[in-house]
């Protein structure tokens, strides 16, 4: 029996970052009390819940833009709270992260957007770091003549793999992904979904996604975080998370919206499939 327990433990796979009694609040304002969750190293963990439940708070909580009110947020097992400034830099470089709206700088190129943070962290000339926003901005599939072109020259589809490009500059090992697919037709919308499965597997990320999209949880999440009341309710595979006895979750999954998503990913099982 001892030997189980600790065998048990040996194996249990390694938290990048643990969430403990997360609190949040604006004012009287409660977003999250109590909040648990853990990011496990590899894994692409999906965060719904309802508008308004907190998820992009609890993204910017953990990337340490946001203080929390109250809890502890460890990251590569160090508290968040007792990093000096210098570690707390150290620490924000190895993440990286396409925020929801304003990506990237409407007055700069792609190239010039890629290559900023490269240049001002990383101390590359800029020769260099340009030579190395071309490479990413291959690693998101974008086309070589799109690195002179401005942001309101491209399509939306192709705002998000430039977005893309500049969080994965500084070779990041967490990728935080603040609803990538929204405004995306199904079809790109499906491509980014793919191009997030093949980045995590090439560059062996780890990424914590937040959306509301059905589709990118059934193809691309190993596992489903539901934040509702407050908290985190659930967070396991999406079968046991579609199965969980909770209103909100039924009405998500098994809405028509979710039943066609479980059915389409049924009937055709992508996920992780080579090109
Ligand atoms: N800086 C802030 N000041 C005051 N209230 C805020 C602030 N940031 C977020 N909130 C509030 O916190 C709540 C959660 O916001 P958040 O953006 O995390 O929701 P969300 O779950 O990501 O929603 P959506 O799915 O609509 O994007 C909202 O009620 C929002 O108004």
């Amino acid at each position: 029996m001892a030997e189980q327990t600790i065998h048990a433990a040996n194996t249990r796979p390694a938290s990048v970052i643990e969430v403990r009694g997360l609190d949040n609040r604006f004012g009287s304002h409660v977003v999250h009390k109590n909040l648990d969750l853990d990011l496990v190293k590899g894994e692409i963990l999906g965060v719904v819940g309802g508008s308004g439940t907190g998820k992009s708070v609890l993204l910017r909580s953990i990337v340490g833009l946001l203080k929390p009110s109250a809890g502890r947020i460890r990251v590569f097992g160090k508290d968040l709270d007792e990093l000096s400034a210098a570690e707390r830099s150290q620490t924000e470089q190895r993440f990286g992260v396409l925020f929801q709206r304003g990506a990237l700088f409407t007055s700069l190129n792609l190239l010039q957007n890629i290559s900023l943070p490269l240049i001002e962290h990383c101390d590359l000339s800029r020769p260099d770091a340009e030579e190395l926003a071309h490479m990413k901005l291959a690693l998101t599939g974008l086309p070589a003549d799109s690195a002179l072109k401005y942001p309101s020259e491209l399509s939306g589809g192709m705002v998000k793999r430039a977005a893309l490009a500049r969080a994965l500059a500084m070779d990041p090992e967490v990728l935080f992904l603040d609803e990538p697919t929204a405004g995306l037709d199904p079809i790109g919308a499906a491509a980014f979904d793919k191009l997030i499965v093949t980045l995590r597997d090439a560059l062996g990320l780890t990424v914590f996604l937040v959306t509301h999209d059905l589709d990118t949880l059934y193809t691309t999440c190993d596992r489903v975080a539901v934040l509702s009341q407050k908290k985190v309710l659930v967070a396991d595979s999406i079968e046991n998370v579609a199965a969980t006895d909770d209103a909100w979750i039924q009405n998500y999954f098994q809405g028509p919206r979710g039943r066609a998503a479980s059915y389409a990913f049924r009937a055709q099982d992508t996920r992780r499939l080579p090109e």
